[in-house]
């Protein structure tokens, strides 16, 4: 049997832990750094986010890991065939590395296919093909019995097709990178692939459908990405036969019940036969039915929905039954439920207006997205960051250097004009209409509810009842500048202060 020396079998460990872990939790980065021990250059963030400097894919640390693991794995295929193979545990570390190296080769076709879907039949036969081919040299060195109880290459080809959609939907739609916007692309891909990335591939990749996913969080701050970027993600076969995916690509069907009547969103979703009620002229297939079981059905603003309906929600989350509106034949809902709403459900339950019952088939995974003030809080200077994000996107196709301009007139407009401790009520949709209104009026002004939010910082007040020493009071200014300028430097040049001086107040108890 083929011996493994210290350094391979180290390398061999890392990259599988590397391989499993979720890549939007800081543990990523560790996990980057045991790769890679003293070759590991310094990080300027501690977690996969996407950032205005572009592609965090193409990180140096990232391209010599992907180096490494190449050469280890044509290494070990090598040393197999003279010295015996791989047995086990190592043989099953040896698969690990084939996966992630075959998967860093085909994924900028993969991307691709899923950036222009339109060509796409041919290019992932193409990518299938060589996927294939390659993954079947390189386990041939192992004995039968060990390649047997390795997965399948239509389920891994499938699984890598997945975990690309899902690393799409998340570092590219959910910006931000304060440490709730990153704790939310972590719950995210944890909400598609659980805690245990193995146990997922192993076993749970045909069931997780079956489980709903609840999103709350207040208006504006993103509940529909993330249940696109959950329902867009799941777990689609890959069928070696017809050389393809099975069913049809996008499958993400979203319903705002709240915008409907109580028979239009059950004929909407459950569908109707003729007659069923006035104007219902012809049989009609509801979502349910349409959705094929690798898509989602959204239903957005669940808090709002009519209790005879949730009665047949509760129905279709427990059992995935249900039938069409007049008609007794029960019929199986084969897809994932996402629901969201901005409402407090506990509330909504204490007030009888949410079933319990429905609520706990939806609570056991809940993703809670955070209030745009929730991500300033942690970090202020991380809107600069997603104002550069919304402009690009207005601006989409302009030169960079516009972007650029417009970017630092909305950032000038925020920091000049804007209350510091201004909440941004209705979230990152305010921010966008922020972006919108100074690349139109060159100004923003926030609606009167929106101002009204504005937190008064207690230290006003507290002057104002003549309660603070000088100290406190020189203090609390301190502060409340730093947080404006965002560093000691140029809140020293505003205070007139030295920046130790400024520093201290700033770090000062009271
Ligand atoms: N993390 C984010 N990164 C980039 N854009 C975001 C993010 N969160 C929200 N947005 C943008 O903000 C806008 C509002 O998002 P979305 O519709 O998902 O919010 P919502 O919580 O579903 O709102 P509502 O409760 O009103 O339906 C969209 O244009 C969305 O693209």
């Amino acid at each position: 049997m083929a011996r493994l020396a210290d350094d391979e079998d180290h390398l061999l460990r890392s990259l599988s832990e590397l391989s499993y872990c979720n890549p939007f939790e800081p543990v990523r980065i560790d996990a980057e750094r045991a790769v890679l021990r003293d070759a590991h250059q310094p990080e300027a963030l501690d977690s996969w986010s996407r950032t205005a400097d572009g592609a965090r894919t193409e990180r140096p640390n990232i391209v010599a890991i992907n180096e490494l693991a190449a050469g280890l794995v044509e290494r070990l295929y090598e040393r197999q065939q003279v010295e015996g193979s791989l047995e086990g545990d190592e043989a099953t570390l040896y698969d690990d590395l084939v996966t992630y190296t075959l998967y860093y080769r085909h994924v900028a076709t993969l991307e691709a296919e899923l950036v222009y879907p339109a060509a796409g039949d041919a290019r992932i036969k193409r990518v299938w093909r060589e996927y294939r081919k390659e993954r079947e040299r390189l386990l041939a060195p192992l004995a039968d019995n060990e390649r047997s109880r390795l997965s399948t290459s239509e389920h891994l080809f499938a699984c890598l097709h997945q975990v690309r959609r899902a690393f799409d939907g998340i570092y590219h739609c959910l910006i931000g990178e304060s440490a709730p916007a990153t704790r939310l692309r972590a719950a995210v891909w944890q909400s598609i692939f659980t805690h245990d990335l193995r146990r997922y591939r192993r076993s749970l990749f045909g069931r997780m459908r079956e489980l709903a996913t609840l999103v709350t969080g207040p208006s504006g701050a993103g509940k529909e990405l993330v249940a696109q970027a959950i329902g867009r993600s799941q777990y689609r076969p890959f069928d070696p036969e017809a050389e393809s995916f099975v069913g049809e690509g996008d499958a993400f069907i979203a319903l705002n019940l709240s915008a409907l009547s109580p028979t239009l969103v059950e004929s909407e979703l459950f569908g109707h036969r003729k007659g069923a009620f006035t104007g219902a002229t012809s049989d009609r297939v509801g979502w349910l039915e349409r959705c094929p079981p690798h898509g989602a059905v959204f239903l957005d603003e669940i808090g709002d929905v009519d209790p005879s309906i949730q009665v047949k929600l509760l129905r279709v989350a427990q059992s995935r039954d249900y039938s069409r509106l007049g008609e007794s034949e029960s019929r199986s809902f084969a897809a994932k439920l996402v629901a969201a709403t901005n409402r407090d459900l506990a509330a909504e339950m204490r007030a009888g207006r949410f079933r319990e019952d429905l609520y706990y088939r939806l609570c056991s995974d809940q993703v809670v997205v955070p209030s745009l003030g929730e991500q300033l809080a942690d970090q202020p200077a991380a809107i600069a960051g997603l104002v550069r994000f919304l402009v690009g996107r207005v601006l989409r196709d302009s030169e960079p250097a516009e972007a650029e301009a417009l970017a630092e007139e909305v950032g000038d407009w925020i920091t000049g004009r804007m209350p510091p401790s201004y909440e941004w009520p209705g979230n990152i949709r305010e921010l966008e209409q922020c972006v919108r209104s100074v690349l139109v009026r060159r100004e923003y002004h926030p609606t009167e509810v929106g101002a009204a939010r504005t937190k008064r910082p207690t230290w006003l007040d507290d002057a104002e009842r003549g309660q603070l020493s000088a100290d406190e009071l020189l203090n609390a200014y301190c502060r409340q500048v730093y947080g404006q300028q965002g560093g000691y430097e140029p809140a020293a040049r505003v205070l007139g202060l030295d920046r130790r001086t400024v520093k201290s107040r700033v770090d000062s108890s009271d």
